[in-house]
């Protein structure tokens, strides 16, 4: 964890308060993750339960902020369009991977795809394994133990034997491991809107729960911007904390009353 002072948040306490209300009226940028900030945690990734109203609340946060709003995700931009529909809000997917600045762009990829024989490795292993799910994205496989935690520790050789032999990123999720091409994170997905015209100059705030938004909080600071973790309190780069996606909806909510 950093220890700079650089940062818009208390100072000397243990516990995160709860962020102030955001005000769409300042010059501020809002980057969101989307499972477990956007949407709660699912038995599988294609189980999530998507609020009705949360594209809608998305489109007016992005229209309100004159552009400054981008979902940042682990998962591919192309799964994200299937669960939220086509918005016309920035995105960054894959781990910061993809890159899609508005609606009416085409997706563009910042590393090469995973080699055919990491892919086919982990088909393989997880169809001999109950339980086991493999997720291929345009960048990379992740495998899930959710339904099969007895497995996390087989789960973990095999992902780091592969990441070591082909020289692949491993990062670790909620009962997830993933490979992927080295190059990106959330941290430099958050720097690349940052660079954006439309970007330039704001104040960026940043939701995340999970630790692959650690780097994104950290890129968020050295902005003098605000990193919000959402869910149970650990260590963390945050200097705030909302308890958990319901009442992630109603703070962003507040802001367009
Ligand atoms: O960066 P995020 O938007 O938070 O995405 C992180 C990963 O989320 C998904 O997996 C997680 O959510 C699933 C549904 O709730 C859950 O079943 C799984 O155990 C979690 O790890 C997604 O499937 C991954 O591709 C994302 O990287």
């Amino acid at each position: 964890m950093t220890t700079d002072t650089n940062d818009c948040r208390p100072a000397g306490r243990n516990a995160l308060p709860a962020p102030p209300p955001l005000d769409c009226s300042a010059n501020c940028a809002l980057f969101l993750d989307f499972d477990g900030t956007l949407v709660d945690i699912a038995p599988q990734p294609d189980a999530i339960a998507v609020d009705p109203a949360l594209p809608g609340l998305l489109d007016a946060l992005s229209t309100r902020l004159d552009g400054r709003l981008a979902i940042v995700s682990g998962r591919a931009v192309a799964d994200l369009d299937r669960h939220l529909g086509k918005l016309d809000v920035a995105y960054a997917g894959s781990h910061g991977g993809e890159f899609r600045p508005s609606g009416s762009d085409a997706v563009e990829l910042l590393a090469p795809p995973l080699p055919r024989e990491a892919e086919d490795e982990v088909r393989d292993f997880v169809s001999h394994s109950e339980g086991l799910l493999a997720e291929a994205k345009p960048l990379g496989i992740a495998m899930h133990y959710r339904a099969a935690p007895a497995r996390e520790d087989a789960v973990l050789e095999l992902a780091s034997e592969l990441s070591a032999r082909l020289g692949l990123e491993m990062k670790r999720g909620k009962m997830v491991v993933e490979l992927l091409t080295p190059g990106s994170d959330k941290g430099s997905a958050v720097a690349r809107f940052m660079d954006m015209e439309q970007f330039r100059d704001a104040t960026p705030l940043f939701l995340g729960d999970d630790v692959t938004d650690e780097d994104a909080f950290e890129i968020v600071r050295e902005h003098g911007g605000t990193a919000i973790l959402v869910g149970e309190e650990r260590e963390s780069a945050a200097g705030w904390r909302l308890s958990g996606v319901g009442e992630v909806h109603r703070w962003l909510k507040a802001a367009l009353a």
